[in-house]
């Protein structure tokens, strides 16, 4: 018996039998809740605050980017005091270089990469300025030396930028572009002293068009944000992440992110309609149409989305969202095999043809990790296996009457052992928080060694059996989960700390696995910094190639998002 730790959720448990219990869906109700962190942004603080405050935060080391990877400053300038100044001139009070707000800007979220300062010898502190905080004597001074990013923008204005980017190409300084900073892969942090060039007060809605649901914004709005604002308006945006309270769109843009509604509304590349870009000398690129059917010459704005921010700095999306559904459903359901996994995927595509919104998958021990972490209540028997179907349409009742189909047929033939049905938006929710918060459970349980690969689904979790068997008890938990509707499948290992032995266990064997199927070693999260040498696994060098010419073309000092998404040059 399964025991409940969320007692609310006992009414709506089944047993093997098709007595599903409904509630009243809210019309439009959506679901989903952002539950990572938020990046706490703060305002801006004054020039002054250069130097080091007696408050920064001591937050546990993370190793610097330059110490565990192969990596080396590049001769770009250093940001010099004249430099300040400038930045100053043209946005006025919005030049940070208050370590506080650095400290956040200069680490991922995930807490496994940090732009390269040396620790503090005595104390081992890696700050991300020059100085310890306990008086140890060590204190070097801020500028005139690489370390870590000591200077962050805040542009509010695609003018702004465009003046910052001319100034950085004129002095030869390197820029970090950084949206949300919730990336996977160590994209939005800087790995030595890039000027972080953030997005976080672009966050105006230029229009929304409500016959068509075209909206146009600034690269800054925040994805829920965006998606309320559609909400009312009676749309939802084409894309949905477990980031969505941090992230924004403009960094959702530039890394090409899939998330949790890729199966029903697609890729980024088909929804958006248009993007307005600062190139790398400043000049502004203004593709910011909204027309569904464009057909004149090469769509230039293709080449930024998934680009990583190495190509120019999106300031402005157009993006096409579709109508809100009336009738949002979500069945949790239990499996006793990964065979019956894809087995319920095929009769799901079958009995619930166009209302599909979502069919996503975890194994055993993602959700005893949620459990474990997060104190999340499984609401179904203990299974092998659980999937977590969504379907959104425009009728309650015919949709009702779909999932009925479906769940019968499946439970009738034992694809699905236990299940659960939830209606409205807090319970669809509590649901979807299971699937969408086992990457922050994963962050509790260790360091992670991540990877995002498309396979073709019936060879997807052989992966993850083939890894646990090799790496046995080196690795705490070796875990399989994802977007199965979409063929990714998240590959995720943890161990007490980082360690190169299991890491060398992990890699290349993960990508020759992947690339023997012909899969992609990076199937939602781009590559940043830590994929960008296993790019070559997916592509052929001649396509690699003409990436590092396209680079040269558009950013010929190589200034925008350096040591990043491309490998090094043979
Ligand atoms: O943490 C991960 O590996 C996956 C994160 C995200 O893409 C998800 O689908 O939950
Ligand atoms: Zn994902």
């Amino acid at each position: 018996m399964v025991s409940h730790q969320v007692p609310r959720w006992s009414a709506w448990i089944f047993r093997a039998s098709p007595g599903w219990q409904r509630t009243a869906c809210a019309p439009g109700a959506s679901v989903g809740q952002q539950r990572w962190p938020r990046i706490p942004w703060q305002v801006s603080g004054p020039l002054a605050f250069r130097g080091c405050a007696s408050t920064a935060p001591r937050v546990p080391r993370v190793m610097p980017t330059s110490e565990r990877y192969p990596v080396q400053r590049l001769p770009f300038s250093v940001v010099s005091e004249e430099d300040l100044a400038a930045f100053e001139r043209i946005i006025p009070g919005r030049v940070i270089t208050d370590p506080e707000e650095l400290e956040v800007a200069n680490v991922d979220w995930l807490r496994t990469v940090r732009a390269g300062a040396a620790p503090c010898p005595t104390h081992h502190w890696a700050l991300p300025f020059s100085a310890c905080q306990d008086s140890c004597g060590v204190w070097v001074p801020l500028l005139g030396r690489a370390g870590c990013s000591k200077v962050l923008l805040r542009p509010r204005t695609t003018e702004e930028v465009s003046h910052i980017l001319r100034h950085c190409h004129q002095r030869n300084l390197a820029v970090n572009p950084q949206g949300g900073n919730t990336g996977m892969v160590g994209g939005s942090v800087p790995v030595f002293d890039e000027i972080i060039l953030s997005t976080a007060l672009m966050n105006q809605v230029i229009s929304f068009h409500d016959v068509s649901g075209i909206l146009v914004c600034q690269a800054g709005c925040v994805l829920e944000e965006l998606n309320h604002y559609v909400q009312e308006r009676g749309f939802i945006m084409p894309l949905d992440l477990g980031a969505k309270g941090s992230c924004h769109i403009g960094g959702n843009v530039a890394t090409n992110a899939g998330g949790l509604r890729f199966l029903r509304y697609g890729s980024l590349r088909g929804t958006v309609l248009g993007l307005e870009v600062v190139l790398a000398d400043g000049t502004v690129l203004d593709c910011l149409t909204s027309l569904r059917k464009d057909n004149t010459g090469y769509d230039l704005k293709q080449l930024f989305i998934g680009s990583e921010g190495t190509l120019g700095v999106i300031t402005a999306v157009s993006i096409s969202c579709p109508p809100r559904p009336k009738a949002v459903n979500v069945a949790f359901l239990g499996c006793p095999g990964f065979a019956e996994v894809l087995q319920a995927f095929s009769t799901c595509k079958g009995t619930l043809g166009e209302i599909l919104s979502a069919f996503e998958f975890m194994d055993a021990e993602c959700m005893q990790l949620v459990g474990q972490h997060l104190h999340l209540a499984r609401p179904v028997r203990e299974s092998p296996f659980y999937i977590l179907v969504e379907t959104s349409g425009s009728s309650a009742e015919h949709d009702a009457e779909k999932l009925d189909g479906f769940l019968e047929q499946a439970l009738g033939s034992g694809l699905v052992t236990d299940g659960t049905v939830g209606t409205d938006q807090s319970k669809a929710q509590s649901l979807w928080a299971l699937r969408e918060r086992i990457t922050e459970a994963l962050s509790h349980d260790g360091y992670v060694f991540k990877y995002d690969v498309s396979l073709p689904v019936e060879r997807f979790y052989d992966l993850v059996s083939d890894l646990r068997a090799r790496l046995g008890p080196r690795a705490k938990h070796v875990v399989g989960y994802g977007h199965l509707g979409d063929g990714n499948l998240h590959l995720n290992v943890t161990a007490e700390a980082f360690s190169t032995a299991l890491l060398g266990a992990l890699e290349p064997y993960v990508y020759t696995w992947t690339a023997a199927q012909r899969g992609s070693v990076s199937a939602e999260h781009g590559l940043g910094l830590r994929k960008k040498d296993v790019l070559g696994y997916s592509k052929p060098p001649t396509a690699v190639q003409l990436m590092w010419q396209l680079k040269a073309l558009l950013d010929p000092r190589g200034l925008l998002n350096p040591y990043k998404t491309l490998p090094a040059h043979a």
